[in-house]
């Protein structure tokens, strides 16, 4: 059933690129609330960015379905303009603009919600320029506003990432391996603010991560996928090694050991 209260909920949902006989999903069933700090764990391939991007309409299931805060997902533009609006994306590569400067970069993140003309000549107003130096120094970058993105440190690009992410006032944060180029110390702050972020905004926070040691320190529910479906589905707490050998199994210990901070 899918749960009108949920943050996200999926229904029996299959996904593929190719066609039917190369599902990446295959009857994934998950119910997030609201306010939850979920982590997604799973073998290199086996969909955890196609996991996310099913909760953003960035791509849609060929059976099954998908509802964002209570709206079932579809390919009607109006739709999915919604759901992208209540889903703030954060990537790995920070996907930033280089040649703005990072209040650029985090007033990007307000563009959808403007009025067009305004949106297309890119006139802030300003309060919403405030807004854009308030989030700054919410992710901790006061002072660093008319730096240019290709000039900023991979933490501090993962910040302005963020800040662009909270200027579209999500109810959802979809972090896509945001750590995975950045070192353990930088790792662990940027997981530091996302986790203070679920705390104080009460967003909802999904984040995928290769790293179990991460993973077990920040993530409060942890969902496995293998096989193209949910293996495990537990608070962090109860992770076992036996989990973890079920989630990694196939890569043999060396495999783990390698993904381990
Ligand atoms: N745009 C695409 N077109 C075709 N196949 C794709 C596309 N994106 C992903 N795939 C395939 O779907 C499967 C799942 O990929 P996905 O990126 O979701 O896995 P993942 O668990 O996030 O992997 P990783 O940990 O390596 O990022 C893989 O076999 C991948 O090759």
């Amino acid at each position: 059933m899918i749960s009108p209260e949920a943050a996200i909920s999926f229904q029996n949902v299959y996904q593929t690129y190719k066609g039917p006989q190369d599902a990446v999903l295959k009857g994934v069933n998950l119910t997030i609330p609201p306010s939850d700090f979920c982590v997604i764990l799973g073998r290199s391939g086996m969909g955890k960015s196609t996991l996310l991007r099913c909760m953003n309409g960035l791509v849609l299931p060929y059976e099954g379905s998908v509802a964002v805060c209570g709206q079932q997902l579809s390919r009607e533009k109006t739709v999915l303009r919604h759901i992208r609006r209540r889903t703030g994306m954060i990537f790995q590569n920070y996907n930033l603009v280089n040649r703005l400067t990072a209040l650029e970069n985090v007033m990007c993140g307000m563009l959808p919600g403007m009025p067009f003309h305004r949106a297309m000549l890119g006139l802030f107003t300003a309060e919403e320029t405030a807004r854009g130096l308030a989030l700054l120094r919410e992710v901790g970058l006061e002072g660093f506003a008319d730096h240019r993105a290709d000039r900023l440190s991979g933490g501090q690009k993962q910040r302005v990432g963020i800040a662009r992410a909270l200027a579209q006032n999500p109810e959802i944060i979809l972090a896509d391996e945001p750590v995975a180029s950045l070192d353990p110390v930088t790792s662990g702050e940027i997981l530091n603010l996302l986790k203070a972020i679920n705390r104080k905004n009460g967003l909802t926070v999904i984040v995928s991560l290769h790293q179990i040691e991460l993973a077990r320190t920040y993530g409060e529910r942890i969902i496995a996928l293998l096989e193209g479906k949910v293996a495990i589905d537990k608070p962090a707490g109860q992770l076992t090694e036996g989990d973890i050998g079920r989630i990694y199994g196939g890569c043999g210990a060396r495999g783990r050991e390698e993904r381990v901070s």
